[in-house]
């Protein structure tokens, strides 16, 4: 039985749609990553999972007392804000120090215990983020572009973390990615998105695809043309740019 799974979502934001007959599972201990030209719904679709848009159509239904972690794609933190990552831990609800300590380590973040959060790198923070998503020791950890403005070690090093946690965790993730890489290697399946799941496979299904390439132009640097997408529809979605 799947843990986390959406049926024929539909959400519209602004007065436009976004998704559209979305449909999404996510079974133990799978890593799924999503994928898709710049706002075609990626973010949506996680928020979606998380219960956190309102849904015009469809349904999202998770497994009895399923725990969920969610890393952001973006958090701003106002610099001139004192704050110990030590204390973001606890915000909103305070937390032990032991199980944020558990959750920093397991984040590689425990160096990071007592700093400012208005000091940290990028990639410290992001690190401090997933340990905040670790807290509940999630069955379904939500990553939405986690190592974005990274460099390529940095991403790599994050990747490879992810991997470890769910090896040690056992947890399922769904992450956004563009980055091929975690495309090819990381990833159990694969779901292209673009307003509705366009396909979705194995990995292993990547083959040359100037398709892909058509839809997603340069938005994604060309670095996911080679997932193989078998059109039988058009595309009209306004932000396939
Ligand atoms: N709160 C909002 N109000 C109005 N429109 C919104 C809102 N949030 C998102 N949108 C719009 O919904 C569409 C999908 O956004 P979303 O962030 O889900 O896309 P994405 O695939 O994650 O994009 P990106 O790759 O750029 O992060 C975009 O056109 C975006 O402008």
């Amino acid at each position: 039985m799947s843990l986390l799974s959406a049926r024929d979502l539909q959400v519209t934001l602004g007065g436009h749609g976004v998704l559209q007959g979305v449909d999404f599972h996510i079974d133990p201990g799978e890593i799924v990553t999503i994928v898709g030209p710049n706002g075609s719904g990626k973010s949506t679709l996680l928020r979606s999972l998380i219960g956190a848009v309102r849904l015009d159509r469809g349904s999202v239904t998770r497994a009895p007392g399923l725990r969920l972690g969610y890393v952001p794609q973006a958090l701003r933190i106002d610099p001139t804000l004192p704050m110990t990552v030590r204390r973001f831990l606890s915000l909103p609800a305070r937390v032990e120090t032991a199980t944020a300590r558990t959750a920093l380590r397991e984040a590689g973040a425990e160096a990071l215990e007592g700093r400012q959060m208005a000091g940290l790198s990028g990639g410290q923070f992001q690190r401090v983020l997933l340990a905040r998503a670790l807290l509940n020791e999630p069955q379904v950890l939500l990553l939405d572009e986690p190592t974005q403005g990274l460099d390529q070690p940095g991403s790599a090093a994050f990747y490879r973390r992810i991997e470890e946690i769910r090896a040690h965790l056992g947890c399922a993730v769904v992450m956004v990615s563009h980055e091929l890489h975690v495309v090819m290697s990381a990833s159990d399946r694969v779901v292209c998105l673009n307003g509705h799941v366009c396909c979705e496979g194995h990995p292993e299904t990547v083959a040359q695809a100037a398709e892909y390439r058509a839809l997603f132009g340069t938005g994604t640097h060309g670095a996911l043309a080679l997932y193989r997408h078998e059109h039988t529809h058009s595309h009209d979605h306004a932000d396939a740019s």
